[in-house]
């Protein structure tokens, strides 16, 4: 399933230390503070994330209030991407999430593990282990993503590219 034309993708970050004044029209939170990366749920199938101890990540919790997210010394984070709870029929569901900036420099690398780009992912893991037809359409991940990354998310590195 994840093998074969892998779209998964190793993302390592560097966000460097804010000199002076942020921008006038930099985002920000409700308590002001400067955000880095937009809030979003990932993608792909699973995330592995480690933030090598630094601080600055964010959860949206049920009561929709941003909690931040402790590093923990020697773990990684698993989050669960949007793939994944669609085929979980949203048993388990895409956390959000967001980075602020603490005004410190910071790190962080994130595994996305995707399904290769030609399986399909249009059923529900479950129903289909317990020998239930699903309401799903046969859907293929590479068109998925691309689609869902170029009209839903609207990010701007995917706006020029095909949709298959
Ligand atoms: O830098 C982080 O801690 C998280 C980055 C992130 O959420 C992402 O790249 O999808
Ligand atoms: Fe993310």
């Amino acid at each position: 399933m994840f093998c074969d034309k892998p779209l998964s993708t190793l993302r390592l970050l560097h966000y460097p230390q804010r000199n002076g004044e942020p921008p006038k029209n930099a985002a920000r939170t409700k308590d002001g503070k400067i955000i880095a990366v937009d809030d979003h749920c990932d993608t792909e199938f699973l995330t592995l994330l480690t933030t090598f101890g630094h601080g600055g990540l964010e959860i949206l919790d049920n009561n929709g209030d941003w909690q931040p997210v402790p590093p923990r010394p020697e773990s990684l984070m698993v989050n669960i991407g949007d793939t994944f709870s669609s085929m979980m029929g949203g048993r388990f569901k895409a956390v959000r999430h967001r980075v602020v900036d603490l005004g410190i420099e910071r790190y962080s690398a994130a595994f996305f593990l995707a399904p290769s780009y030609d399986v399909d992912v249009g059923f529900d893991i479950m129903k289909k282990a317990r020998g239930e037809t699903t309401n799903l359409t046969e859907q293929p991940f590479g068109p998925f993503l691309f689609r869902k990354m170029k009209y839903e998310k609207k990010y701007p590195e995917f706006k020029d590219l095909p949709d298959e």
